[in-house]
């Protein structure tokens, strides 16, 4: 870790992204990103903007990615292999699908120095914890975290520097984890514009099951069913995607790769909440059959108020907003 000193790299022509701040001296000497994808290209570019490492690596499976990344200037070393890129890192990030997190965090291990800290991004915690661990040497620190900030768009050129201002993101130490690893990657989500809590990785999974999970389930179903109906309606499903139906086609449009990898490795959380929203849903069905306008107007009333509620916490554009991907500097 760098300790002192103040470094000051001129960005030709970038001034530092709204709700960034360009540190008088850099957080780590060396970061890994691993899968310069949506979030970790954002993780890139804040670190850039913000002046978080003195050197910044990356490293992806698939060679364009790496061709893409260096035609961004994204990082300061685009490494042939993971292992090539958490040679000698101070913090390797590791922003791969979940279920590849494990195999990366394996080709690693015999790279890594004694005191490196491990950290991914993926959406689901405890099978990182109890995949990836093990896979680890004892001598380095794994300390996992979830920025809860993205969109549904993919790859290198999707990301952006202020992806996480104002965001949250939840970092799920390991039991006995190392205070100071954790105060590291605390600080360094806190550099990148985060909002940080603790929590444990079993707890992440349950609150991310009915705040992200279940709602990404959802609205694949929704889309899922529309599109069978497209053959009864003909182009209707299109021609009147304009209101609510669009919103869905938004998320229903997310990577099928790290969604697919979501639902496998967070089995259980989801099927408990899935099973509750299917009572609730249940006792609305009952409540249409029935004319029970009470029953629907009360829920309705308070589902408002919790949609008011993140609206004035600063977590939510009052419309949604389809482009919000495209407040990239970077682009
Ligand atoms: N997209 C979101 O909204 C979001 C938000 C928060 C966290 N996450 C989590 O972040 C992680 C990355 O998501 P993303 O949206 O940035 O994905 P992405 O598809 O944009 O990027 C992932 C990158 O990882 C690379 N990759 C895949 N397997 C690899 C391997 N074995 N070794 C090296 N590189 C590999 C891919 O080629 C790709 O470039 C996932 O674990 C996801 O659950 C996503
Ligand atoms: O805004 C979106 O498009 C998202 O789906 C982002 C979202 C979410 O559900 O909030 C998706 C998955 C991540 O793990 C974190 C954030």
């Amino acid at each position: 870790m760098v300790e002192g000193g103040l470094v000051e790299r001129s960005l030709a022509g970038s001034s530092v992204a709204e709700g960034l701040k360009r540190r008088a001296a850099p957080l780590v000497e060396r970061l890994a990103v691993i899968g310069p994808g949506l979030i970790g290209s954002s993780i890139l570019r804040a670190a850039r903007e913000t002046g978080l490492a003195r050197t910044l690596v990356t490293t992806d499976a698939n060679p364009a990615v790496r061709e893409r990344v260096r035609e961004l200037g994204l990082a300061d070393e685009v490494a042939p292999t993971s292992a090539e890129a958490a040679a000698g890192t101070d913090i390797v990030i590791i922003c791969v699908p979940v279920g590849a997190i494990a195999s990366v965090a394996g080709e690693i291990a015999d790279r890594l120095k004694p005191g490196a800290i491990v950290s991914d991004v993926g959406s689901v915690k405890a099978s990182v914890i109890d995949k990836a661990g093990p896979l680890l040497p004892a001598s380095v620190h794994l300390i996992p975290a979830h920025p809860v900030a993205g969109t549904e768009y993919s790859g290198p050129d999707a990301g952006f520097a202020t992806l996480f201002v104002n965001r949250w993101s939840i970092v799920t130490p390991p039991e006995n984890a190392d205070p100071s690893a954790v105060a590291t990657v605390a600080a360094l989500w806190e550099a990148l514009g985060a909002n940080v809590e603790f929590m444990t990785a079993q707890h992440h999974d349950l609150v991310l099951a009915i705040t992200s999970h279940v709602p990404h389930l959802i609205a694949y179903n929704i889309v899922g069913t529309a599109a069978d109906l497209e053959a009864v309606t003909q182009s209707e499903v299109i021609k009147f995607s304009a209101g609510g139906f669009r919103d869905f086609t938004r998320i229903a449009s997310s990577d099928p790769t790290m969604w697919r990898d979501v639902f496998l490795n967070n089995k259980d959380a989801v099927l408990e909440m899935l099973g509750r929203f299917n009572e609730d849903i249940a006792a609305l069905a009952r409540a249409i059959r029935w004319g029970d306008g009470e029953a629907l107007f009360d829920l309705f009333t308070r589902t408002r108020a919790i949609r008011r509620n993140i609206i004035d916490l600063g977590q939510e554009t009052a419309e949604p907003d389809f482009g919000r991907h495209t407040r990239s500097k970077d682009q």
